[in-house]
């Protein structure tokens, strides 16, 4: 078979490459987002081996500090939120930032502006540092309507605003899923080359699925239907055979693995925290623009994920994310006990 000729093969095809045939797609574009994506990796790829050796450089523990959300943070918290922050400014296409570990918005100098707002939680999963267990970066890109005049409120747009979302997992392999509107698609990070290789082209998240995925430890404090629904996954009435529980405890690698094999990820509201507990911009927005993008949905517990529009940048809310049946049946319980005036 004569490789060479055919340009367009999937093998081979590194991350820079595919965000350049993307963009070649919107012929009034400058290059700009294919630049923005280049140093979102480049952060990736710093804190992957930073990651990697966290047990060796001393990145394990605490940082000593608490953030915006009273959480104590760990090292790699703040230097993943430190290189982030200098990857997105020094790309000199954003001009507005909201990053987890930072109480306010980050203000990009107009002498570096660009075009670009980026929402990201720099280090996702941190109860999952010190013991090795895959965690994540995920983030979020909007378009600021005038870049000369940029305010709070551009940033305070529902995620159905969003023109890409995606992460990266820092696990048995490093891998980037990225979508732009078109699909969503995955690059697994060559060591030996120190380039992002696609290797998950087009993930279409399985219509109905054989796994649930929550942290049961809060189910005294649940709603009826978030009740309902595990039950039935235990003890299934129709005499289908019961789903598997998966909770890793990071928002990224559960994600990841129900992108691949299907099923519900939920971190659903209850009378102890009435939001959930994850960030609508920079955890909930991401993954359901994603999940969206795959073929799945995501809802709230009342509405689409995506139409929520924040009212601060630190906002929660509840989620249910995954296949598209199993998203019909929560929403349907929601529906019922609506119905039943709860
Ligand atoms: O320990 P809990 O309550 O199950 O929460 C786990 C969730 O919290 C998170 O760790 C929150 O994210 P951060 O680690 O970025 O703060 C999610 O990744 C995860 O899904
Ligand atoms: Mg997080
Ligand atoms: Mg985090």
């Amino acid at each position: 078979m004569d490789h060479a000729a055919d340009t367009n093969r999937t093998d081979l095809m590194t991350i820079t490459r595919f965000v350049l045939n993307e963009q070649s797609k919107y012929p009034e574009s400058r290059g700009d987002f294919t630049i923005l994506i280049g140093n979102i990796v480049l952060g990736c790829k710093f804190v992957c081996s930073a990651v990697n050796k966290a047990g060796l450089a001393k990145l394990i523990g605490l940082a000593g500090e608490t953030n915006v959300q009273g959480e104590e943070q760990k090292k790699l918290d703040v230097l993943s939120n430190e290189v982030f922050v200098k990857a997105l400014v020094s790309s000199g296409r954003t001009c507005l930032l909201v990053s987890e570990e930072v109480e306010e918005a980050i203000f990009v100098p107009p002498s570096q502006h660009g075009k670009y707002i980026v929402v990201f939680d720099p280090l996702d999963g941190s109860s999952n540092i010190d013991c090795g267990v895959s965690i994540g970066t995920i983030f979020g890109i909007y378009m600021v309507k005038d870049k000369d005049n940029v305010t709070l409120d551009d940033v305070l747009q529902p995620g159905n605003k969003m023109l890409a979302a995606g992460y990266c997992m820092y696990g048995s392999s490093c891998t980037f899923v990225i979508s732009t509107g078109n699909g969503v698609n995955g690059f697994t990070l060559d060591p030996s080359l120190g380039e992002f290789i696609l290797t998950h082209p087009d993930i279409k998240v399985p219509r109905k699925g054989k796994i649930y995925s929550v942290n049961e430890g809060n189910a005294k404090n649940w709603d009826e239907p978030t009740t309902k629904y595990v039950e039935n996954c235990k003890f299934p009435q129709d005499g289908s055979a019961p789903k598997s529980l998966r909770y890793i405890g990071s928002m990224v690698a559960d994600i990841h693995r129900t992108l691949l094999y299907g099923g519900m990820f939920m971190y659903p509201a209850d009378i102890k925290s009435p939001n959930g507990k994850l960030r609508l911009l920079y955890e909930v927005f991401p993954m359901s623009y994603l999940m969206e993008q795959a073929g799945g949905q995501a809802f709230t517990g009342k509405e689409r994920a995506l139409d929520l529009v924040p009212s601060h940048i630190h906002e929660r809310s509840p989620v249910f994310l995954g296949s598209y049946e199993e998203i019909e049946h929560i929403k349907e319980l929601y529906a019922a006990c609506y119905a039943n005036g709860a």
